[in-house]
């Protein structure tokens, strides 16, 4: 799957609502993109099965909560629900555990990678959620290569990405256990966004495993 200047569903699996959640093999069917400036995009669509029944557990699961958060030099409203797991807690699933622990294995021969340890995850509940432009810049990200790899289940949503010094925007629409790991300088060379919709959307819940110190 490639990353194009048009959205497109990438094609995980639809219907899998009674499915156990699951890994499929990572390797066999991720892409990789490069972008400019050093940075690339790996997509890996439906990696995970039962992704729809991992969205219900999570939602269920997960205290959520909301959070005002410090964007440049002003604090916003997040207009989604966050929950933050670092390296010292256990991940309220264990296939998350399984997850991050495959995606540390598959990259490790990747140059400067390092493990990936904590997970943020987001529940964008509507339509009206969203994430504004903006690179995962702190700490290791603002002046290094590394890795950014996101999960997604629940319903579609739109990834947007674009140059930080202007340029033509990418669209990835990731959903249903999609997979996309942001690598090289995307943090500080790139942004990316989750962009508010205008028609009807289901909860997305996206699982982000980064390295110690980067968010
Ligand atoms: O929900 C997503 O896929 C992106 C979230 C994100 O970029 C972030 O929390 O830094
Ligand atoms: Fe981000």
């Amino acid at each position: 799957m490639s990353v194009r200047a048009d959205a497109v569903p990438l094609q995980g699996s639809l219907f899998d609502q009674d499915e156990v959640p699951g890994l499929r093999p990572l390797a066999s069917a991720l892409g990789r993109q490069h972008l400019s400036d050093g940075a690339w995009v790996d997509v890996r669509p439906g990696w995970i099965t039962g992704a729809e029944a991992l969205c219900e557990e999570l939602l269920a699961a997960v205290p959520w909560r909301a959070e005002r958060r410090r964007m440049y030099d002003r604090v916003v409203d997040t207009p989604r629900l966050l929950r933050f797991y670092s390296e010292a807690e256990a991940l309220p699933h264990r296939l998350l555990e399984e997850a991050r622990d495959a995606l540390t294995e598959h990259y490790a021969a990747e140059p400067g990678a390092q493990r990936f340890t904590t997970a943020g995850l987001c529940l964008y509940r509507d339509e009206r959620d969203s994430v504004a432009w903006h690179g995962d810049r702190i700490g290791r990200g603002a002046t290094h290569d590394t890795m950014v790899a996101i999960c997604s289940t629940g319903a579609p949503r739109r990834m947007l990405l674009r140059p930080r010094g202007g340029g033509a925007t990418r669209t990835l629409v990731v959903g249903h256990g999609d997979l996309v790991v942001m690598g090289g300088s995307c943090q500080r060379t790139w942004e990316h966004s989750v962009p508010k919709e205008t028609h009807p959307t289901g909860p997305r819940i996206s699982i982000q495993f980064r390295p110690h110190g980067v968010r």
